[in-house]
């Protein structure tokens, strides 16, 4: 398995790496660059209009290089006609210059010599840029070959892609293309994971199988897309290298022209605004189920979508099943879920899909949920600090332990548990789960590498609260699918406590993350947070802090302790 770059603890290098996370804003000052490579949709639904309506509604500034312009309307495509591949070549090469991009997306390309053009400037001249810039351009490749009223829109029926290996990001065919692709007839979803991972190996690149396409075929309720990916950077290495069922509530409607360029661009524009791969496209799924939810009928075919901007409702938003990856699967544990979540959206897993999911459990019983203010939560890996902390007023304090050689880590814990009972305070012990189970904690807080191999259902059983740790949306609704007590957002700036695999989210993301899950459940921000950025977190809507060193190694951590606590309320 390829490792993940972990980012340094040096605070200065991570903080770097803040500045290249710009969030997609309506200012123009900080728009990011997209390109639409694709073709003109007369009727306004699909192709290049509807990228370049997506990109900016997604708070980027969107550039089109036209491969095709179609007579298209709502009901019939009546002329298709490519470019000239010198008028291709100029439009690819004058924007390089002036406007370069941070995404590209790639939609229809009219025929296999135009495909092989693309694919050769992107290995000459993006490169090149590429390698002139050091900065790394994503490459999202919807595979169009048909318009949504049945019509070919290419030269020929199937094209053959495999010139682009290497060269992708991700593809993201719907069902009827990675049919065409793999040359097989798909009968089932299962069928269709077998040749998106048959796909993912050829290309040598991510890939997003759509099944909304195959209508009540599958499930009638549900829509599954099926993601593959190998190595993501910035990602936790039990999310790289795996395979994702991603769920929605199928949308009942025929207004559904131009969905697959609005994913595909949703999903280019996510990434040019800094989220990792994984969130593109649950939040890219978020705004098209939100869009259709919404969608119009302009012509007397199909309708399209409306944009309503980045998405920030739950239930718009996929949930997240980890499918069975042969030899490549993390974990042979197990994944959990809430019994009503299960019940809702996967009854029909069995009926629909043979597909094999990393064995699911269902959590019955709720987690203890935490009454009141978390307030600021000290994280601590010591009793003795953790005595002054209870002794000070702290009602919430976690005992983080990750000297697993120590001879008295159970009695550690033991004792943690013990001083959370004298001074009547909820005690958090993290990744010990079963010494916290033992000696009746009050909770465990886990991270997500500990979410296939820790037994949750002891841990509700138990009568326990559980904490979770998130670093990106995939996360926090991975996490939301076990309905936590607490759901904590990190990093959020730098620092130096731990090596982290993601980024520093920042306040852009937080005030995201917040909006997505306020009021489900309580949020708790971690990772660099001092007394000089209580204000900033507090403006995010956050409920709590949890900190570490700006407690644990202040001069007196019971005085710091009282004195953020107290600003952390005023503020
Ligand atoms: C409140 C809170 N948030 C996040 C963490 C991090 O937990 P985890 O992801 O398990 O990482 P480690 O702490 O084990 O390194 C936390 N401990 N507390
Ligand atoms: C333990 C921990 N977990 C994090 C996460 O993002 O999950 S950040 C972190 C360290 C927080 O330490 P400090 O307050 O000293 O920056
Ligand atoms: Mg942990």
């Amino acid at each position: 398995m390829v490792k993940a770059h972990l980012w340094p603890t040096d605070t200065r290098s991570q903080e770097a790496c803040l500045d290249r996370v710009p969030i997609a804003c309506k200012s123009t000052a900080c728009q990011s660059i997209v390109w639409s490579i694709a073709g003109s949709d007369s009727g306004g639904g699909a192709g290049i209009q509807a990228d370049l309506a997506t990109m900016q509604d997604l708070g980027c500034h969107p550039c089109s290089v036209i491969t095709t312009i179609t007579a298209q309307s709502s009901v019939e495509v009546s002329l298709v006609e490519g470019v000239s591949n010198a008028m291709l070549l100029a439009q690819l090469n004058t924007l390089l210059t002036d406007l370069p991009p941070k995404v590209i997306k790639i939609g229809l390309l009219a025929s296999q010599e135009q495909l092989e053009r693309v694919a050769n400037w992107l290995t000459v001249q993006l490169a090149e840029h590429q390698r002139q810039t050091q900065i790394r351009v994503a490459v999202i490749l919807d595979p169009v070959m048909l318009a949504s009223c049945g019509d070919a829109l290419n030269a020929q029926k199937a094209l053959n892609f495999d010139c682009f290996k290497g060269l992708l990001t991700l593809l993201t065919p719907n069902a009827t293309e990675l049919a065409l692709l793999v040359e097989q007839p798909l009968p089932n979803a299962s069928a269709c994971l077998h040749a998106a991972k048959q796909l993912a190996t050829r290309l040598d690149c991510a890939v997003l199988a759509k099944g909304g396409d195959q209508g009540g075929t599958w499930d009638p309720l549900w829509a599954h897309d099926v993601f593959v990916c190998g190595a993501v950077p910035e990602v936790s290495l039990d999310h790289q290298n795996a395979c994702f069922l991603l769920t929605n509530e199928r949308v009942n409607t025929h207004n559904n022209h131009g969905t697959g360029c609005t994913l595909s661009s949703a999903i280019a524009a996510i990434m040019a605004s800094g989220f990792v791969l994984h969130d593109a496209i649950v939040v890219a799924k978020a705004y098209v189920s939100a869009g259709l939810k919404a969608s119009y009928q302009p012509g007397s075919g199909a309708g399209v979508l409306t944009r309503l901007g980045w998405p920030s409702t739950l239930s718009d938003f996929p949930s997240i099943v980890m499918l069975a990856n042969d030899e490549t699967t993390p974990h042979d544990g197990h994944q959990y879920m809430t019994q009503a979540l299960v019940a809702s959206r996967y009854h029909a897993l069995a009926t629909y899909l043979d597909f094999e999911p990393v064995s699911l459990r269902q959590i019955a019983k709720p987690f203890t949920p935490i009454k009141g203010a978390l307030g600021l939560y000290p994280v601590v890996d010591d009793n003795d600090m953790l005595a002054r902390l209870l002794a000070a007023g702290t009602q919430t304090v976690q005992l983080r332990l990750k000297d697993l050689s120590r001879h008295d880590l159970e009695a550690q814990i033991e004792q943690a548990v013990a001083l959370g009972k004298q001074y009547k305070a909820r005690v958090f012990i993290n990744d010990h789960w079963q010494l916290a189970i033992k000696h009746g904690a009050y909770g465990v807080h886990l991270g997500q590498e500990d979410l296939l191999v820790a037994d949750l259902v002891a841990i509700a059983n138990a009568n326990m609260a559980l904490g979770l740790s998130s670093h990106s949306y995939f996360e926090l609704i991975l996490a939301s699918q076990l309905a936590p007590s607490y759901l904590a957002l990190g990093h959020i700036f730098p620092t130096t406590t731990k090596v982290m695999p993601s980024l520093p989210q920042g306040l852009n993301k937080l005030s995201r993350y917040v909006s997505l899950m306020k009021g489900h459940f309580p949020l708790v921000a971690i990772g660099g947070i001092d007394e000089t950025r209580l204000e900033q977190v507090k403006a995010t809507g956050v409920d709590d802090i949890a900190v570490v060193r700006a407690v644990t190694q202040a001069a007196s951590p019971a005085d710091a302790f009282v004195t953020l606590s107290q600003r952390w309320a005023q503020a």
